[in-house]
């Protein structure tokens, strides 16, 4: 992986404040303590690198003590930074903040204005292209300090179109990529509201409704094949060429100190892209790992098994009992419960669309998935392919799925009874009329909403190719 892009020092000063100054109305912070930690491109570089990728770190940084301070916190994380331009014209971008207990009080920006000089830039496309020629992924982090100048993007979109890499632009200015052919861009709200000329709404309701509407200008406008518009404790809406939007789901943390989400967010969708992961994969994966860093505070990272721990440790498979328990406490937090069922086996873009738009008609997404024995009575002694443990660790895996409850029956009425969900989702070729368990939820109080899967995408649909593109192995 190579990072390059503005690297800052982000500086933590810690303290206490108790009283106010007598000269003024503000705090006095009594400081007892200070932390340096790599900062903006740096956070990413040092993101990737607690995934597990090897990383070659590239930018601009000066001469000065921050500058050393910066480049031996990034060795010592494992980063290799031999392609990082030393400039002794150059302040090395510093970023303080001035804390009492977890409150920032202040911060404090140095180096912002600092340009790159001629021979600066020239070094810097020199080693972007050698690096570029070694890496599978490349993440351009540009806080639009001056390092990422017009040439050095020309560079980057000619070696892109040379040799495409998986390249992930994450830029306060993304319209400065559109000719880059970068594969996927990760605009927050307030950039995607730049790039686009609209304007903030207030609610989050409304900033999703409004974000919804940007699928064909957030592509048109960053040439990137992959937008995920990141939305704070809202997640992230996932736009990509051809398919269906798809949204990402945090817990939701009010981590005022928290900050680099944003970088944690991109490292580790390009690395789950250039491993392979089809896009929401690699959404989930990406959001997984920034609420990781936003549950720890501060600038950090995620360590891959940090990462692996939070994805299994969520228990999200729970016996119909502890379901119920679970369920009571949700409803007494006035969350509303949306309730499915199916079986699941070999999971498909379809069911990956379907329990997306399912989890947004509530808060807490239920799927009754049917065990072994229920799939065998449904669809026959060779189903299903996957058992059950395996089917429901491969749903818990999504962030729009929150709980998952085996059970045996052919159909999930006693489930529903006992559950009493806000609204139960079916799809495929349901109407209202021809679905069994409306008349019991709608008599419940609940609603029933009825989606429909997307086309050519099935189980059985991928059995049969298995079978086509491999006669001889038989039934
Ligand atoms: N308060 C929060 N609670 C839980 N998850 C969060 C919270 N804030 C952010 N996240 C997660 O981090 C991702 C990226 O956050 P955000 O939209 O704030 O990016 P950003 O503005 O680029 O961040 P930063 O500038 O701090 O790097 C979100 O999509 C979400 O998954
Ligand atoms: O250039 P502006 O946005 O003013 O400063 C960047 C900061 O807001 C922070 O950004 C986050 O993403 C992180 O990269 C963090 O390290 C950095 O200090």
């Amino acid at each position: 992986m190579v990072v390059i892009g503005e690297a800052m020092l982000d500086s933590y000063l810690y303290g206490s404040a108790d009283r106010l100054c007598r000269e003024a109305p503000v705090p006095i912070v009594a400081l007892h303590g200070r932390q340096d930690v790599p900062g903006g491109a740096a956070n990413a570089a040092e993101n990737a690198r607690a995934l597990g990728a090897t990383v070659e770190f590239l930018s601009v940084v000066g001469t000065d003590t921050e500058g050393d301070i910066l480049l031996r916190a990034l060795e010592e994380a494992g980063v290799d930074t031999s392609g990082v331009v030393r400039a002794p014209l150059r302040e090395t971008l510093v970023k303080q903040r001035v804390m009492a207990a977890s409150q920032i009080l202040l911060r404090l920006d140095r180096g912002t204005e600092s340009g790159v000089t001629g021979a600066d830039e020239a070094e810097l496309i020199v080693r972007l292209r050698a690096a570029f020629r070694r890496a599978d992924a490349v993440i351009v982090s540009d806080y639009g300090y001056g390092i990422l100048t017009p040439r050095l993007i020309a560079a980057l979109a000619e070696e892109q179109a040379r040799a495409p890499r998986v390249l992930v632009a994450d830029a306060k200015e993304l319209g400065r990529y559109r000719e880059v052919g970068v594969t996927a861009a990760k605009p927050n709200y307030g950039e995607a509201l730049r790039l686009l000329h609209d304007h903030a709404l207030h609610s989050a309701e409304e900033r999703l409704a409004q974000a919804a509407g940007w699928e064909e200008a957030v592509l048109e406008r960053t040439g990137a094949r992959i937008v995920a518009v990141t939305l704070d404790v809202e997640g992230a809406l996932v736009f990509e060429r051809g398919q269906p939007a798809y949204r990402t789901f945090t817990q939701p943390h009010s981590n005022a100190n928290a900050t680099g989400a944003g970088d944690t967010f991109v490292s580790a969708l390009a690395l789950a892209l250039a491993a392979g992961a089809d896009t929401p994969a690699a959404a989930d994966l990406a959001s997984a790992a920034a609420t990781v860093v936003v549950h720890r505070g501060g600038t950090t990272v995620c360590p891959a098994a940090e990462l692996h721990d939070f994805l299994t440790a969520e228990n999200k498979v729970l016996d119909t009992g502890a379901l119920l328990t679970r369920a009571a406490a949700l409803r007494e937090q006035g969350r509303r419960l949306v309730f499915t069922n199916g079986c699941f086996d070999l999971l498909h873009r379809g069911h990956i669309t379907y329990l997306n738009q399912a989890k947004a008609l509530g808060d807490v997404l239920v799927v009754g998935l049917n065990d072994d024995a229920s799939v065998r009575r449904l669809k026959g002694t060779s189903r299903p392919i996957n058992p059950t443990e395996d089917r429901a660790q491969v749903l818990a895996a999504l962030s729009c799925v929150d709980l998952i409850v085996p059970f045996t029956e052919d159909t999930p009425a006693r489930l529903i009874e006992a559950l009493r969900p806000d609204v139960y989702v079916k799809g495929g070729d349901y109407t209202r009329e021809t679905l069994p368990e409306a008349p019991l939820v709608e008599s419940l109080g609940g609603e029933v909403r009825l989606l429909p899967y997307l086309d050519d995408r099935s189980t059985t649909g991928i059995i049969e190719r298995v079978r086509r593109a491999y006669p001889q192995t038989g039934t």
